[in-house]
């Protein structure tokens, strides 16, 4: 019988050797851990590594070969998150599409996201998409010293626009600020740190967590604040749809089916919960992106260069772009790709959890691991990706990167549930934004050129760090 055989061998892939109890906990890294992660990768000769720590298992995927193997072709076993006790105690599970466990709560989440953000329904949000680039323009153009800022503001902007028909200004707007302030509580209480604490944060904040008095009360404040964010913005949407303007926008016409019947008691919650998920998954990664474009731009007047003249023949010089151009303009598609791939937003992904004992290649990989896919490292793949540090579109106009396009956006069946929405946003922005400015390095008093650092911030989602370039009109039409 099965327990009467010899135990079968147990053997992890390759990573650093685990202390006794603590496992590798001093060797995670703090500081940009995916550089840390493609560098064991190249140390212990694969790009599949496994580490411990306090008793869990950490799988880490360097290539995105194993990335499908895994992610994709396993999904059912695959597509869990951690169970982070902090996450329980906060009630995170319960209303947060991206870090729910895998189960019916999270299928009903994916499948409102399917239908609002689905590939073609992404035209009915064009008009709004527009409207706020147009907008980010004007301030590029009165204020461009402070674009960071704008990249910010038209991030919020667009997603607040199409999800609840708010009008935002700047990130100073209340809706705004009670988000990110939930957000920035739920990222310092919930899960400490900048790095693999993110995303396991009981393995070095144990003392501070266990659950003592002072944490309970600032959970209590954390669950004010998200409740808050959830609540605030869609009690105007419920006010509208009351008087009858609901339509335009998502949870309006969400609200309105749910008036028809039919639906499962706690559909309208559970419609509010990914309202407000649109924004916490989609406003910061997408300023991260915007904000990469203008530091890629910058760097690099050749690739400008090439992409005014694509839009000059094909719009014709000084006009602005539609969703409808999108087609023709391979090398500003181009641009958009490399973008996500120069730097992606969310490097080491969001963790993967393992629902079942699993062997790959030999490797035992058990129950309840943790997977951490290396996006950053994918997208270093010299094989595909020759020469990776540096900015070419062109890599992406032949054939061979084809299939390794948008690793930014995950994998399997936690795919990013906005992708297409993220995807228009960062094209209309791209595209507009060349067509009427150029982007160089700035200029100190004395004249010379200042230098940029290519740097990026550690944590979950990673941005350029600030920079200063110069962003002027190409004419005084424009
Ligand atoms: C540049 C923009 C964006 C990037 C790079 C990005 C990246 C990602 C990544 C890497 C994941 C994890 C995938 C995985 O676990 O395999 C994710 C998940 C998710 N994203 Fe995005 N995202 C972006 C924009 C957005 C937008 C605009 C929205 C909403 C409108 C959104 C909503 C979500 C949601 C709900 C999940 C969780 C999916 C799940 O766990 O089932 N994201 N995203």
């Amino acid at each position: 019988s099965y327990h009467l055989r010899r135990p079968r061998q147990v053997s992890f892939p390759p990573g650093p050797k685990p202390y006794p109890i603590i496992g590798n906990i001093l060797e995670l890294p703090l500081g940009k851990p995916w550089e840390t992660y493609a560098r064991w990768g190249r140390i212990y000769g694969s790009d599949i590594l496994h580490a411990q720590a306090l008793g869990n298992h950490i799988l880490i995927i360097n290539s995105h070969k194993i990335a499908k193997d895994l992610l994709e072709r396993r999904a059912q076993a695959y597509s869990d998150r951690p169970h982070i006790p902090m996450i329980e105690l906060l009630d995170w599970q319960n209303f947060n599409t991206v870090l729910m466990p895998y189960g019916g709560l999270w299928r009903r989440h994916r499948h409102i996201f399917q239908r609002v953000f689905r590939r073609d329904i992404i035209q009915d949000y064009h008009p709004i998409l527009l409207t706020k680039t147009n907008e980010f323009l004007q301030n590029l153009l009165v204020n461009p010293d402070d674009f960071i800022l704008h990249c910010r503001t038209v991030s919020a902007a667009i997603v607040m626009k199409v999800v609840y028909n708010l009008d935002i200004k700047s990130p100073d707007d209340r809706y705004v600020v009670l988000a990110e302030r939930a957000l920035l509580a739920a990222s310092e209480n919930l899960l400490p740190g900048s790095s693999i604490v993110n995303i396991f944060p009981a393995l070095r904040h144990l003392p501070s967590w266990f659950p003592g008095c002072r944490f309970h009360r600032v959970a209590e404040a954390c669950r004010k604040m998200t409740l808050e964010m959830r609540q605030a913005p869609s009690n105007v949407v419920k006010q509208a749809v009351r008087s009858g303007q609901s339509s335009s926008s998502i949870l309006g016409r969400l609200f309105e089916e749910c008036k028809k019947g039919g639906k499962p008691a706690d559909e309208e919650k559970v419609m509010i919960d990914v309202a407000s998920i649109a924004y916490a998954g989609g406003a910061d990664t997408t300023v991260s992106s915007v904000t990469t474009f203008f530091l890629a731009m910058a760097l690099n007047p050749t690739v400008q260069e090439r992409a005014l003249s694509e839009l000059d023949r094909v719009l014709g010089p000084g006009c602005l772009p539609t969703f409808e151009d999108r087609a023709s303009l391979p090398y500003i598609e181009a641009i958009y790709h490399e973008v996500l791939r120069w730097h992606p937003a969310v490097p080491l992904c969001v963790p993967h959890a393992t629902l079942e004992d699993d062997v790959y290649e030999g490797w035992t990989i058990p129950k309840g691991t943790v997977v951490i896919p290396n996006i950053w490292a994918m997208t270093r793949d010299e094989d595909i990706f020759p020469d990776p540090e540096t900015f070419r579109p062109e890599r992406f106009l032949s054939d061979t990167a084809i299939l390794e396009k948008d690793l930014a956006y995950g994998f399997g069946r936690r795919v990013c549930a906005g992708s297409n929405f993220a995807s228009a946003t960062l094209w209309i922005i791209i595209a507009s934004v060349l067509s009427k400015f150029t982007i160089t390095r700035a200029r100190g008093l004395d004249g010379q050129e200042i230098d940029i650092a290519t740097e990026f911030t550690d944590g979950a989602i990673s941005h350029p760090k600030p920079f200063k370039c110069a962003i002027q009109p190409r004419s005084t039409k424009a």
